[in-house]
């Protein structure tokens, strides 16, 4: 049999990175080597002989934690949101100087997620109109969701390359965050209800018709498969992937 996995856990005692400290160590084929948190030294990473890190930490640090893999030759699979398009540019060029590393930026490792992001990419441009509710914990400390934001992005994107229009809306007076937030040209709703995991709704409206992908996270065990996928992959797949579709065939 060939050699485990080492692999590191950055936010090992929050919520998603407890649940990833103990996927990983049911899973034969990886070893858990740190378990660190936001006391711990980054050099720890490095002493612990990790070939993996697992990032599940907060957006401020998430960056410098990616870098710091980077720089020394650790494969990074990233779950922290906050990964704008500046971020990633600057990720890109770090990777770009350690050619052998790879990184995977995954907003939502859970398969129907990704499913669900694709599914709307592909339906953004038959619909007149589309917006977007994504419903979160009460203690998620951004929003929108990372999810919503590539999911908002996908769908405009789709859009422009079919020439749809904006989306009709005759609104001329309204309340501060009243139509949400505007992602390329997406309206983009936030919920935070006790209670709730993690759900997103894409809705797509055409004359007479509604279209409604959703998914839901009931359980952050939903995550895990995608998290012991991306540590799995992340060493084949060199340089910087954004979404884990990157790693999975979703034309079959
Ligand atoms: N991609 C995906 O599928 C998913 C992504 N997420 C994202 O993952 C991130 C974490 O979410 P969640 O687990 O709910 O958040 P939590 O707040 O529960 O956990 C974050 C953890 O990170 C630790 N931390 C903070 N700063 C650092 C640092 N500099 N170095 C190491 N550890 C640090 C915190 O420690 P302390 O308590 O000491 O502050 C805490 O334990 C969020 O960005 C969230 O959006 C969440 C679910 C799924
Ligand atoms: O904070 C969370 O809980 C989640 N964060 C990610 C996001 O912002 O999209 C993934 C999932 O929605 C859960």
């Amino acid at each position: 049999m060939t050699h485990a996995i080492p692999v590191a856990v950055l936010g090992a005692s929050g919520r998603m990175g407890s649940e990833a400290v103990r996927a990983i160590e049911a899973a034969e084929d990886l070893q858990l080597v740190a378990a660190l948190g936001r006391a711990d030294s980054l050099q720890d990473l490095v002493a612990s002989g990790a070939q993996v890190v697992v990032d599940l930490t907060v957006p401020d640090s998430t960056e410098q934690n990616v870098a710091f893999a980077v720089e020394h030759g650790i494969h990074a699979v990233v779950g922290t949101t906050g990964w704008d398009a500046e971020r990633l540019g600057r990720l890109g060029n770090l990777l770009d100087q350690h050619p052998g590393v790879g990184v995977l930026i995954a907003p939502n490792f859970a398969l129907g997620s990704v499913l669900a992001t694709a599914f709307a990419a592909r339906a953004a441009r038959y619909f007149e109109s589309v917006e977007l509710i994504e419903l979160h914990h009460p203690d998620k400390v951004d929003a929108p969701s990372g999810t919503a934001e590539r999911t908002a992005a996908l769908i405009a994107e789709a859009r422009r390359d079919a020439g749809v229009p904006a989306s009709p809306d005759a609104t001329r007076t309204a309340r501060d965050g009243a139509r949400g937030c505007d992602i390329d040209g997406v309206r983009v709703h936030s919920v935070r209800l006790r209670g709730l995991v993690a759900h997103q709704e894409v809705l797509f409206g055409g004359a007479g018709e509604q279209l409604t992908i959703r998914h839901d996270s009931f359980h952050r065990e939903s995550f895990m498969p995608g998290v012991l996928l991306g540590v799995r992959e992340v060493a084949g797949h060199p340089g910087l992937t954004v979404g884990l579709d990157g790693y999975l065939d979703l034309q079959a």
